[in-house]
């Protein structure tokens, strides 16, 4: 079967009647409003892909693989900038210097949020949950309570990460192989730690919540789908009517209800003095407590919360799956991981303070987000005004402009062998006293793109990425894994600007027994 007639049966699956006949007026609405909005996004940059049919043939092809007009544009306009038609705008991507221009832009020239609208309806899904301006208090919780308390709640991480794994793993104790959909046992494991982080042990074990937050995002993504076919004036009657995200929405809500009454009843048990000392350490907590937060109002928590499940579930899901995917393709590194981590726990044992020196592992999960990032387009911003770019690119107001991800990562004047998966490109170069801290997975820099540049730069990704390396030093010293014999590393899909971990790849888990 093609890889084209793959994906479409990827996203059509499970469509029900009335999801037909949607999706029968969205392509339709798709091809009119196209032919009328798409010039009004175009700039002055060189084309890739072909004008033929204003765009369209080269927006609808760029559907199924973007990657393929950033590979061609990249060494073409090194520095510069280029344009190719998506299926409902212009989009122009940037590279090598012109990155500086996007970083320094500010919200009112380029915006990421009415970017993030755009793109992904978020406006009609989500509300203002996913409105971050710069001073959004629940930015601020992130940056300013999650990344400081990583150390504090590593115990708790740790605890989830190992019963996450046995649970959705259930090997046999013998140590024989067992074959598994790696991606299903990754993406729960990854939801139950992400959830044990938001709101508690309570929640990050029941089955029923754990449903709906793994599949939130994708209710989100296909409902944004549907409604960005429509007239704007339509969108949110599109969003009422037809939309699965309300539902989404609300079959959360009893959940934080109840969370949120429990935690006023306590606090009002106690007292604030005692309610200090024993109140827990999650971001709902957090959230409750935040200057300038919504306080106890269950709705905006709820909408708060489901926009952080939103950003954090399924691109950290997809990141772990790329990267065990290497680890599974290459199991003859997993002695040298199994050694650094050993000797790290040894002296630290599992704490933040042995993560952070696991130099080998966070390598391993950089070199495996450079060569496969989740996106291949990133930092995406739209025009609130008509500006021109440092190299003269004039970009009309409603203009689209995106980092061009990819190219940089495969650039061969950027990385030596881009193409090979080097896993220890970042550690060697941090042990021969090249780069500091740009070698660090966390640190973005104009070569590495993965977290996005500038003002926007993702504020979860210090949580993320001690959660996926725990999880990759837990995986290679308590299992062993590998391939189907004769199979090699699971291929990906390219589904516009996603680069998509194969969902449905047996992989062989087996317990390590020790001597
Ligand atoms: C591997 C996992 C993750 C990846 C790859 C990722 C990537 C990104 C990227 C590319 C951006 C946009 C940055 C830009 O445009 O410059 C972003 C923004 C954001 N991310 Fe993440 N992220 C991840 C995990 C998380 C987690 C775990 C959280 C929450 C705990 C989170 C919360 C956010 C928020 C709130 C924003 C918006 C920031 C703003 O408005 O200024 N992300 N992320």
């Amino acid at each position: 079967m093609s890889s084209y007639v793959r994906i479409a049966l990827l996203v059509l699956r499970g469509t029900t009647a009335a999801g037909w006949a949607t999706i029968g007026t969205v392509l339709l609405s798709i091809i009119g409003l196209y032919a009328l909005t798409n010039e009004r996004s175009k700039t002055n940059a060189p084309v890739v892909g072909s004008s033929l049919l204003g765009g369209y043939w080269t927006a609808a092809r760029a559907t199924l693989g973007l990657k393929h007009y950033l590979e061609e544009g990249y060494p073409k306009y090194k520095n510069g900038a280029f344009q190719v038609p998506a299926v409902r705008a212009w989009v122009t991507y940037v590279q090598g210097d012109l990155l500086t221009d996007v970083r320094k832009a500010k919200d009112d020239t380029l915006s990421f949020d009415e970017e993030m609208n755009h793109a992904a309806e978020l406006s009609y899904t989500l509300g203002n949950a996913m409105r971050f301006g710069r001073k959004a208090w629940h930015i601020e919780v992130l940056r300013k309570q999650l990344t400081p308390s990583l150390a504090g709640i590593f115990p708790d991480v740790l605890e989830e990460v190992r019963f996450a794994y046995e649970k959705e793993l259930k090997l046999p104790e013998d140590g024989e192989w067992k074959e598994l959909v790696a991606y299903e046992a990754i993406l729960r494991s990854v939801c139950r730690t992400v959830t044990r982080m938001f709101v508690g042990t309570s929640l990050c074990r029941n089955e029923g919540y754990l449903e709906i937050s793994r599949e939130f995002a994708t209710t989100v993504i296909k409902a944004g789908f549907m409604i960005s076919a429509f007239p704007n004036m339509m969108k949110s009657w599109v969003s009422e009517w037809l939309s699965p995200a309300p539902d989404a929405i609300a079959k959360f809500l009893p959940y934080t209800e109840a969370l949120v009454r429990v935690r006023e009843q306590l606090k009002e048990k106690y007292g604030e003095e005692e309610w200090e000392v024993r109140k827990p350490n999650d971001l709902l907590q957090w959230f409750l407590d935040a200057p300038g937060g919504p306080g106890p109002d269950p709705n905006a928590l709820n909408i708060t919360l489901l926009g952080m499940n939103f950003a954090a579930i399924h691109s950290s899901s997809m990141t772990m799956t790329h990267t065990f995917y290497y680890l599974a393709a290459h199991p003859e590194y997993a002695t040298e991981l199994r050694e650094e981590v050993d000797e790290r726990t040894k002296e630290h044992g599992w704490t933040r303070e042995s993560l952070d020196q696991m130099h080998k592992i966070d390598s391993f999960v950089k070199e495996s987000m450079r060569l496969t990032p989740i996106l291949v387009s990133s930092v995406g911003r739209r025009a609130m005004k008509s500006i021109t770019l440092s190299d003269g690119t004039s970009l009309p107001k409603g203009a689209h402009i995106y980092a061009n991800l990819w190219g940089t990562q495969h650039d061969p004047a950027l990385w030596s062998d881009p193409e090979t998966f080097d896993p220890w490109r970042f550690s060697r170069a941090s042990a021969a006293g090249e780069g500091g801290a740009k070698n660090l997975f966390t640190t973005p820099t104009p070569e590495f793109l993965f977290w996005g540049y500038g003002e926007h730069i993702c504020p979860g990704r210090f949580f993320a990425a001690q959660s996926i390396k725990l999880m990759l030093a837990h995986i290679v010293t308590s299992y062993d894994v590998k391939l189907r014999d004769g199979e090699g590393r699971p291929a990906n899909t390219f589904f516009s600007n996603a680069c998509v971990p194969d969902q449905k790849a047996k992989v062989l888990f087996r317990r390590r027994v020790k001597a």
